[in-house]
């Protein structure tokens, strides 16, 4: 299968766009809209999209029959083999705690860019605040502003760039890390149970010193959002992303229409390439992008839930019926191979098949 690959950028928008970045500066004159799309086209960002909703408590809780369990089960198996991605709910956390993450996220970025500066990385560096790394010519930029932490084993944390201000963000952040280790517990216990395999056999294969990274995403609002993106196409090279928004913006592609994620205070969007790869194809990883906004800035926290350093992954056994029916292989540190081809604008799947 070909790679997908996204138009390319011209390199002096990629370059002027940081340069603005970095400048405050509001993009205005006749750039080319890097969706390849027609101004306007931020119209259909407020349509309701039907991207399904799972209740994880209807998968965990006693009180629900085997039957209205098997039904979630089910739309949840349906929903990741044709969206690729599910609006979790129900995991058990509070409304006002997922709000805390939302508001010292802001907080941090609405800081002046002196003291956002102190947690600075070299475009080499992925921890850190600031860009990706950018080692590639021409690589595309995306028109936000990132703080990118490993939270996940504790041994990874580099509190140096852990932001002081606000001052709650560390115990938000560390109490934010736990929550997502039991969401990616329940997560992947019920994917397996979706397609009718051990509860934990997903786990195993991520290990128990699986990795979680947390990215922050901050949107400003945006005097020409016909003509930017936010957050190029892409998909995740992570087992699977868990995303907090807090006001929509993030797209995903399905039938090659773009579907805007609706804002639901409570919801974790859930997609990545790797459980691709582990449903041997059964579950697909969506290409997604973010649209910027015309009044309103927006924040995101992406948490990266990526398999032990050096841990083969693969598809599970019981899925395959000996090695013809494999559609991909056994494959390593897949997320280090994705990042290659991401910052070409493609995609890395095609490396991971048979
Ligand atoms: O901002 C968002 O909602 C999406 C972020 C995302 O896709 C990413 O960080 O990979
Ligand atoms: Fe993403």
């Amino acid at each position: 299968m070909a790679a997908f690959s996204v138009p390319p950028v011209e390199v002096s928008l990629s370059k002027r766009v940081q340069e603005m970045v970095l400048h405050g500066e509001e993009p205005v004159g006749p750039y080319i809209c890097r969706s390849g799309k027609d101004v306007g086209e931020n119209e259909d960002i407020m349509s309701t999209s039907p991207v399904p909703i799972i209740d994880l408590n209807r998968l965990c809780s006693s009180k629900i029959s085997d039957k209205e369990r098997e039904e979630e089960l089910e739309k949840l198996r349906s929903a990741l083999s044709s969206w690729g991605c599910f609006q979790g709910i129900g995991y058990g956390i509070s409304a006002s705690f997922l709000d805390k993450i939302r508001q010292v996220s802001k907080e941090f970025f609405k800081q002046p860019i002196e003291e956002k500066n102190k947690y600075a990385k070299t475009v080499f560096d992925f921890q850190g605040y600031g860009a990706d790394p950018v080692p590639e010519h021409g690589q595309s930029l995306d028109w936000s502003d990132r703080l990118f932490l490993d939270v996940f084993p504790e041994d990874r944390r580099q509190y140096n760039l852990w932001p002081q201000m606000p001052i709650s963000f560390r115990e938000v952040l560390e109490d934010y890390t736990e929550k997502m280790k039991m969401v990616t517990e329940i997560t992947s216990k019920a994917m397996a149970k979706s397609l009718n395999l051990e509860e934990n056999c997903f786990l195993e294969q991520f290990g128990k010193q699986a990795q979680l990274a947390a990215r922050f995403n901050y949107y400003s609002p945006c005097q020409r959002p016909d003509l930017v993106l936010g957050l190029k196409p892409h998909a995740d090279g992570t087992a699977y992303t868990i995303i907090l928004q807090d006001d929509v913006g993030l797209q995903v592609l399905k039938d090659g229409k773009w579907y805007t994620v609706p804002k639901d205070p409570t919801a974790l969007l859930v997609m990545g390439d790797q459980m691709e790869i582990m449903s041997n194809g059964i579950f697909k990883s969506p290409v997604h992008r973010v649209l910027r906004n015309l009044k309103k800035d927006r924040v995101s926290v992406a948490m990266f839930y990526t398999p032990e350093v050096g841990k083969e992954i693969g598809p599970e056994d019981g899925l395959v019926n000996g090695d013809e029916a494999k559609i991909y292989k056994r494959v390593k540190d897949y997320a280090e191979t994705h990042w290659k081809f991401y910052q070409r604008g493609m995609r890395a799947l095609h490396t991971a098949h048979v």
